[in-house]
């Protein structure tokens, strides 16, 4: 370590009044050489005065150093305390004040070694206030994204942070899904949609490397009053392992600095670990309710989202129809082509079951061969349409199998809210089944609403 201040102001005081000393021992030759006769110089009170005279001027040097120059370093010395304050607060844990150059930089008014000091000091904070911002930054942004699972919240968010921390006027973020790649979350960008058909994006996501673009034209952010073009696009692959889950795309009217791709490094690093547990938990959440041979939802996610439309119809006062159907004589089916046949009679007649439900309407596999379809909004001349069509089109249905075609036949019963009046959705499902049960009693193949 360089020794740098060891007795600074003791040493200067020995050399000032050395000096000042030894001013005032060859003073009186000095005067001898002037003319002035030796009677007056050569005597011990002109020595003395001339001694003391030294000392003073030494002492005052030492004593006018101090002030000038012991002043400014003390200010000097009290922002280096300030920010060493701050910075031990931040190594504690809390959140640190600021220390922006307007909080603790010196103001520098010389080009002298104190000047250069001071310059030096304020060079020290500001790349101090960077670092203590991006420290913050990262840290908000971790805490983020280690919270939150949900693809579209985490895009959302995750997005909001990387404009607020590079200085980006618009971005989005684009994820992959099932070979196809979607928009996850945007803003500020002009029709979003079309970067999922980018060329620009496409290339990126080819050649998994950052593709920077000067003045793009394909591309617009919104700005306060209109539409501009920006003067810098990013577009950065989002890879986990060697795998690309997509893409955040950056645009900035100003163009991004040094530090602002540093820093969206270091997020996006933190953002495809996220983004990857986010996917796979999404898949889980996926895989979990539904059932794997129809691809429909299994009993106990069916029942709870048909709790929720029952609970949303009643809050909304709005109709819930319900379809209750179960495969005529399965058994036989087994008995006669086997199980497996059997699985395939399953799939196709689920199969066709959601393609005569709308979009929103809720299937589910409530047993074996028995299903339950939730229609929001549907009244009692919907379900006797929708059932009808239903139970048509599955006796039109032939599964071949081998060289053997299976035909099958199903029984629905139905009921809608508030028509039936009920307690609760367990009740609506109890009402259906008593309708499938009156259908199957009364010959098979037909649909009863009650
Ligand atoms: N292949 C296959 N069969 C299943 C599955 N789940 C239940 N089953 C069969 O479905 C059949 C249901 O038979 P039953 O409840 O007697 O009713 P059914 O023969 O359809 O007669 P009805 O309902 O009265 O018309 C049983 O043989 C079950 O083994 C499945 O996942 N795959």
């Amino acid at each position: 370590m360089i020794r740098l201040t060891r007795k600074v102001f003791v040493d200067l005081s020995i050399w000032m009044i050395g000096f000042g000393l030894l001013i005032g021992l060859v003073f009186p030759f000095f005067t001898l050489c002037l003319g002035i006769p030796s009677s007056y110089v050569l005597t011990p009170v002109f020595f003395t005065a001339c001694i003391a005279a030294g000392f003073a001027v030494g002492a005052m040097n030492i004593a006018l150093a101090r002030s000038v120059v012991g002043e400014r370093a003390r200010l000097l010395a009290e922002r280096m305390g300030l920010v060493a304050s701050r910075l031990q607060d931040m190594a504690q844990g809390n959140t640190p004040e600021k220390c922006t150059p307007e909080h603790c930089a010196i103001e520098v008014d010389s080009d002298d070694e104190i000047g250069d000091g001071a310059r030096a000091f304020n060079q020290l904070i500001q790349s101090l206030a960077l670092s203590i911002e991006t420290e913050t930054a990262v840290r908000t942004f971790t805490e983020m994204l280690v919270s939150e699972l949900d693809v579209h919240q985490l895009t959302e968010q995750a997005l909001a942070l990387l404009l607020q921390h590079t200085g980006a006027d618009g971005g989005a973020i684009l994820v992959e899904v099932e070979g196809g790649i979607r928009v996850a979350a945007s803003h500020g960008i002009g029709s979003p949609h079309t970067l999922a058909n980018n060329d620009r994006v496409r290339h990126a996501l080819r050649t998994e490397r950052r593709h920077r673009v000067k003045l793009p034209e394909d591309l617009l952010v919104d700005g306060m009053l209109a539409q501009f073009r920006p003067r810098e696009v990013l577009i950065d692959p989002v890879q986990h392992k060697e795998v690309v889950l997509g893409a955040v795309v950056l645009a900035s009217g100003q163009g991004f600095s040094v530090e602002d791709r540093n820093r969206l490094d270091v997020f996006e690093r933190g953002l495809a670990l996220a983004l990857h547990n986010a996917i796979l938990y999404d898949r889980l959440q996926t895989l979990a309710a539904l059932d794997p041979l129809t691809g429909t939802y299994n009993r106990r996610f069916g029942v709870a989202r048909l709790r929720e439309e029952f609970q949303r119809a009643v809050r909304l006062n709005l109709p819930l129809g319900l379809l209750m159907f179960d495969i005529d004589y399965f058994k036989r089916i087994n008995d006669t082509y086997g199980h497996l046949a059997g699985d395939r009679v399953l799939a196709r007649v689920a199969k066709t079951a959601r393609s005569v439900l709308r979009e929103g309407d809720v299937l589910i596999r409530y047993g074996g061969e028995e299903f339950i379809a939730v229609l929001p909004a549907a009244s009692r001349p919907d379900l006797e349409y929708v059932g009808e069509r239903l139970r048509h089109m599955v006796d039109d249905l032939v599964v071949v199998d081998g060289d053997q075609s299976i035909r099958v036949t199903v029984s629905i019963g139905a009921t809608a809210y508030p028509d039936t009046e009920v307690e609760d959705e367990t009740a609506l499902v109890d009402r259906a089944d008593k309708a499938l049960y009156a259908a199957k009693t009364g010959g098979r193949n037909r649909l009863v609403i009650s």
